[in-house]
């Protein structure tokens, strides 16, 4: 298989890249100077793309490499990808569900508490010497908080798990109730903010989801609810949330995504009830190294003609 092409756009993992150029010819896009003239020179060999969140492949790159078969996402959503392109030129696409499953419900559950008791403002309370002077402020509460999930999949059924064993009603919106689930179910986003004190986004980004919280949600959640968002920044209508927080008319939010990364709007940097983080819902050493394994045994299989081990086109 050394002969065969893979195109990597961005950096991803090192793990990853050098176990892909043990097994493959690993092309590294942003080593090179002229990345047009590069693409056009390899062309012909690059028979696989490794894509990530950030990087993934549109109509004109897969048009510009004839002999493409895969595309290999080291991520679990796949927005990036021109899924439709790829269904109609028979390019296979992977990507890397169910090892990253943990960690990003562990990080909703640490983004919720560390936005209701406050934990990194605290934290800067205690650097800042700022205890001397007095005790910090009472916080919220998380037992027994209503959280509603949008989107009940893997990541989704993750979190009612987690949120269970603090004692929180569970609640979703999904495209269609979910048999033999004992959530309650919202036919309707604003409905089921209304109902949440933790409005939690965990569904994948589609053209559907694409600002599934928008005004009438967050004004649905309101003054004490808050928005915690590990699937993508376009699922939330980024100016409408950043008025809100501003404003107090939401009352916080834990965010791991941002519409246009890494850029995240200025304005949240001085609000205490706003935790931000750099899209880090699956990076731990051990997810990354699961995730690098599942992309090249994807890989791996493909080449070698057997079943795809996570297709998703
Ligand atoms: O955002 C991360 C992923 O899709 O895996």
């Amino acid at each position: 298989m050394e002969s065969i092409g893979v195109l990597m756009p961005i950096p991803m993992n090192n793990y990853l890249e050098r176990e892909l150029e043990k097994r493959f010819n690993l092309l590294k896009l942003w080593t090179v100077p002229n990345q047009t003239q590069f693409i056009k020179d390899h062309a012909e060999s690059v028979r696989a793309i490794i894509g990530n969140s950030s990087s993934g492949a549109d109509a004109e790159l897969i048009g510009s490499l004839p002999n493409l078969e895969i595309i290999a996402s080291f991520s679990v959503g796949i927005d990036r990808v021109d899924l439709k392109v790829c269904k109609e030129k028979g390019i296979r696409v992977t990507n890397t569900p169910d090892v990253l499953t943990d960690d990003v419900a562990d990080l909703v559950i640490g983004l919720t508490l560390a936005v209701l008791r406050r934990l990194c403002e605290s934290d800067r309370y205690v650097r800042a010497g700022k205890w001397k002077n007095g005790d910090y402020k009472l916080t919220t509460k998380f037992t027994g908080k209503t959280v509603g999930i949008i989107g009940l999949g893997r990541i989704g059924q993750a979190v009612a798990k987690r949120a269970e064993a603090f004692s929180c009603p569970i609640a979703y919106y999904a495209r269609s109730e979910k048999p033999d689930v004992k959530y309650k179910y919202y036919p309707s986003v604003p409905e089921l903010a209304a109902n949440s004190d933790i409005l939690v986004v965990a569904c994948a980004l589609t053209q559907e989801t694409r600002n599934i919280v928008n005004r009438e949600v967050i004004d649905a959640l309101g003054p004490k609810g808050v928005l915690i968002n590990v699937g993508r920044g376009p699922h939330v209508d980024e100016p409408e949330l950043v008025s809100a927080l501003v404003e107090g008319r939401l009352g916080g939010a834990g965010l791991d995504v941002y519409q246009n990364e890494p850029e995240v709007p200025e304005e949240l940097f001085g609000l205490e009830n706003v935790v931000l983080l750099p899209h880090v819902g699956s990076a731990t050493n051990e997810t990354r190294e699961a995730m690098a394994n599942l992309v090249i045994g994807n890989l791996e299989a493909h080449f070698l003609k057997k079943p795809l081990l996570t297709p998703v086109v």
